[in-house]
């Protein structure tokens, strides 16, 4: 290879480390340089997660490194080529560790003795490429079980989010490397030198309606953190796949909700027979806890999770003394918490701290609109949930073809995926799915409006929706009461009825 084809691998290289790779520039690199580079003559590598065009790329990766190893045997790396030898080393020896990378991920059970194997390889790979990497003084170089470490966590994160966030709308494609970004910031070099561990305990609240895979979302972040590598004991500090703890909680009374996160002694209150831990206690500090309907939890507990996300402090039920979280938090709700906070019911300081992070989630009908071919991907990837690869392929035609003459055009699937699933169940079994249109929403103020101008409303629905509005504008129930003048028990009764 010429020395300026060397320079124009390494230059393209380091942007490749670093690109987002579920973005649209990451795609684009990679054509441009194949282009560039034309054909390579070795063999196609074998890495089984990658784009085709990617697998063409790497025999260069390997060609240019021989190269460029082989100019240095004679004289020294030019000082502006080595930051850029030094991210081409990282990318060349993380993908040639990549498949035995997958097979760990694969493999859930930890092993310490694969996990040498690995470790090992990572340590040679360094050694190999010592001359590339000469005078870098980072930890990603000095400390192969750090390296190995990231490595882990990108191949984790790269893996989950490309196989649990599904689809190739332009909104998924978008959702896709906001997740990534959550996990990684848009800073990775930094990200990985010293920001790892303060990042991976941000809280983040994921904000979506009901069905469009706030939990998927949530999943595949919690999933991907970083987790240490200890050299002695062949094993991560935590187990990854085991890393990911979710709780309902519209599902459980206050007093479950409690005991659940924070745990519980024995004879706290009736039935808790023995002590118990809570979530945050088996989570641990490479764990994540999943708050699934944050929206609508009490002032109580909201402050007893303010408390933890500002100080890490806890306490069980029934018990006095104090206990610390050091792991991540994740939210997730439907709910409009600008509304929630503005009606008095979400306090502001628990959502600002929530927020170290937002990931939005897509409606099923946003994705639709931009890519109408997703339903045959969507109700595919449902099938294979449910029969497998074979059924999916035998099924899966049919049921479009009946979505499409069932469903109108503009139907907007209000329930989402989750809807969309039902659709496929129902569809399997009846052969029909009866879509139920809603009607467009309507704020109070307009329904108040159009109920005043046509006097369609009973008098009882009258005060009902006048409270209820009220409500919402003052914040409390104290204020609506005072404002209205009538007890505060009988704003109560009509809001909540
Ligand atoms: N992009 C997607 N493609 C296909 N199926 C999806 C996708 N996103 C979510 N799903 C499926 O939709 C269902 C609902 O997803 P999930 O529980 O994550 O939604 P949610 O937003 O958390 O809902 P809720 O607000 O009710 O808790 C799941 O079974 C999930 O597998």
């Amino acid at each position: 290879m010429t020395r300026s084809q060397i320079e124009y691998v390494l230059t393209e290289i380091r942007q490749l480390t670093f690109d987002n790779p579920f973005g649209p520039e990451r795609a684009q690199r990679i054509e441009r340089m194949l282009k560039q580079l034309g054909t390579p003559n070795g063999e196609a590598h074998p890495l089984q997660l990658a784009s085709a065009n990617f697998r063409k790329l790497l025999p260069w990766i390997r060609s240019t490194e021989q190269a460029l190893l082989k100019q240095l045997a004679t004289r020294p790396l030019p000082e502006a080529w080595k930051d850029r030898a030094s991210c081409f080393a990282f990318f060349a020896l993380y993908h040639e560790v990549a498949n035995a990378l997958d097979q760990l991920i694969r493999n859930r059970a930890a092993d310490s003795h694969q996990n040498r194997q690995v470790y090992t390889k990572i340590q040679q790979g360094v050694a190999e490429r010592h001359r590339l990497i000469e005078g870098m003084t980072d930890r990603i170089w000095n400390q192969p079980e750090h390296l190995f470490a990231c490595f882990y966590q990108l191949r984790r994160a790269f893996h989950h989010i490309h196989h649990e966030i599904i689809g190739d709308s332009t909104p998924i494609q978008r959702l896709r490397m906001q997740v990534w970004e959550s996990v990684f910031t848009k800073d990775m070099m930094s990200y990985q030198q010293w920001m790892y561990e303060a990042v991976g305990r941000f809280p983040t609240l994921i904000l979506g309606p009901s069905g469009s895979g706030k939990e998927i979302v949530a999943r595949a972040i919690g999933l991907s953190r970083f987790i240490p590598y200890q050299v002695k004991a062949g094993t991560f500090e935590a187990s990854a796949p085991d890393s990911f703890h979710p709780v309902n909680l519209s599902a459980l009374s206050e007093t479950l909700i409690e005991s659940e996160l924070f745990g519980h002694r024995k004879g706290a209150f009736t039935g808790a027979n023995q002590d118990r831990a809570g979530l945050f206690a088996s989570a641990g500090a490479y764990g994540t806890v999943f708050l699934d309907e944050i929206g609508d939890v009490s002032e109580s507990t909201q402050v007893k999770l303010l408390r933890l996300l500002q100080s890490g402090e806890y306490q069980a039920v029934g018990d006095n003394q104090t206990q610390h979280y050091s792991g991540k938090i994740l939210a997730a709700t439907h709910k409009d918490l600008h509304a929630e906070m503005q009606a008095g019911r979400f306090r502001e300081d628990f959502f600002y701290r929530l927020c170290g992070d937002q990931v939005q989630t897509v409606s099923l009908n946003e994705i639709l609109k931009d890519r109408p071919e997703e339903l045959d991907n969507s109700v595919h990837y449902i099938c294979r949930k449910l029969f497998g690869t074979d059924g999916a392929e035998q099924l899966s035609p049919r049921i479009v073809s009946t979505l499409q003459s069932q469903v109108p055009v503009d139907y907007d699937w209000p329930g989402n995926f989750r809807e969309l699933e039902q659709a496929v169940r129902n569809i399997v079994v009846r052969n029909e799915y009866q879509a139920v249109r809603r009607p467009p929403s309507q704020s109070p103020t307009q329904q108040i409006s159009q109920a005043y101008q046509r006097s369609s409303m009973t008098m009882a629905e009258w005060m009902q929706a006048y409270a209820k509005q009220a409500y919402q504008q003052l914040g409390s129930y104290k204020k609506a009461a005072e404002r209205l003048q009538v007890d505060q028990r009988t704003i109560k009764k009509w809001v909540d009825s």
